[in-house]
């Protein structure tokens, strides 16, 4: 447990971590390419360890920085951890061994939609098992995909279709895409399977994997999704740099920026920095569709911005916890004016009180509500803030950074 106590004010500069979306990426890739590949920067977390731990069980050598593989995948027994990235990757590239995989996670993930993608495994002639229909833990019979087309419905998650694409790299794939949330992740994806030599033809929703791989070095960007929870801050409380931060990179999450300018701060975007800076903020309707890491964050602005905020998508409620729930409850408990909707949160400008706070063991949940008692009256505690380790283990240590041990808190 963590107390937070509020602050008046916030001026200071942060380094983001790296991004866990391009690192989950580079090791995966790493495992499915011959020789060495080097991986600069990469984010070290829970999530991120859960993956690197799977792609020595497929068989390659691996370090944080440096990946070395036959590029062959071998039977593998997995332990996901609670990365829903590690566990639909796993699952995906489990189909290449010859023989038996198991996919297990704990925690919140056990209880996370895998059904689509063992479908399209299904379909393309792969057996899979699950003792609860379509959730983990899943054994996969890999060996002879016996097919080079497949459909799957990306309603649920992106990482499906990302999970496929992989695939597809090592033994060529055209993936028919229905539906897709989460839609800017495959960008990232197709971002690195370019970097790994890998050739994708995009033909309306079909992409066409061409097979042959050859990864070796990633370099990977700063985390808009980490330096949301502080862009947020700046926007709130005074002044806040982010540095390390790509302009021109594809994450979904770099939409915090502008929609930080909807709602009223100043932003600004230079080379190697954001720096965002309190304005009138005004309360905006969002479609999260694309970018839902960034919704526990915007329930926060939200509560700070005059007027109503209405944030939306139906897939929030697929991940760590069901995020709208969790923000819904934590947030009511600190007095703030919501609604609940079935596929988001209805919220208004807000005076939050201090209260115990339960992130329901979510990361995203426990760096949301962290920023908001920084406003509140009264002092907040945050139950179990340890769960920041999934994505970002120093977010406690970079607040501290900026506000202090004492001096500025209020
Ligand atoms: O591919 C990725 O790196 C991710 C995709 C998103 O999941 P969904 O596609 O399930 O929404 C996102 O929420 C998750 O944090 C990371
Ligand atoms: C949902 C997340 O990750 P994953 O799906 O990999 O568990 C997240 O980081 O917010």
């Amino acid at each position: 447990m963590i107390e937070i106590t509020p602050i008046e004010t916030i001026d200071g500069k942060i380094r983001a971590p790296p991004s866990k979306s391009y690192t989950h990426r580079a090791l995966f890739l790493g495992l499915l390419s011959e020789g060495k590949t080097k991986i600069e920067n990469p984010l070290i977390c829970k999530d991120t360890l859960a993956t690197l731990n799977a792609i020595r069980k497929f068989g390659s050598e691996a370090e944080w920085n440096l990946v070395e593989s036959s590029g062959k995948v071998k039977p593998a027994e997995i332990n996901a951890l609670e990365s829903g990235t590690t566990a639909r990757l796993s699952i995906g590239i489990s189909a290449l061994a010859n023989g038996e995989s198991v996919i297990d996670g704990e925690g919140s993930l056990r209880r996370r939609p895998m059904g689509p993608l063992l479908k399209a495994l299904n379909d393309l002639g792969i057996k899979t098992k699950t003792k609860s229909s379509g959730f983990l833990p899943v054994r996969v019979f890999g060996g002879e995909i016996k097919r080079d087309y497949v459909r799957v419905d990306g309603g649920i998650s992106s990482q499906f279709i990302t999970a496929l694409l992989l695939l597809g790299a090592r033994i060529g794939l055209s993936i028919e895409v229905l539906n897709p949330v989460s839609k800017p992740y495959i960008e990232v994806t197709l971002r690195t399977l370019k970097r790994a030599n890998v050739k994708v033809r995009r033909d309306g929703g079909v992409f066409h994997v061409i097979q042959g791989i050859k990864a070796r070095h990633f370099s990977v960007p700063g985390d808009y999704s980490s330096a949301s929870f502080f862009l947020v801050a700046g926007a709130i409380f005074g002044k806040i740099r982010v540095e390390g931060l790509d302009r021109n990179d594809v994450q979904p999450d770099k939409a915090i920026l502008d929609l930080l300018r909807d709602f009223g701060a100043k932003v600004k975007v230079a080379r190697g920095y954001v720096e965002v800076e309190r304005d009138e903020l005004v309360g905006q309707e969002v479609d999260c569709r694309d970018f839902p890491d960034l919704f526990p964050i915007l329930a926060v602005l939200g509560a700070y911005s005059e007027g109503r905020t209405v944030l939306r998508a139906k897939h929030l409620r697929y991940k760590e916890s069901d995020r709208v729930r969790a923000m819904a409850l934590n947030l009511t408990n600190m007095g703030a004016k919501l609604k609940e909707l079935d596929d988001g949160l209805m919220i208004s400008k807000s005076e939050l009180r201090g209260a115990v706070l339960n992130p329901q063991n979510d990361h995203r949940i426990a760096m949301a509500l962290t920023i908001a008692a920084l406003g509140a009256k009264g002092r907040s505690l945050i139950l179990n803030e340890g769960c920041v380790k999934k994505s970002y283990p120093k977010f406690f240590e970079d607040l501290k950074g900026l506000i202090g041990d004492d001096g500025k808190n209020a």
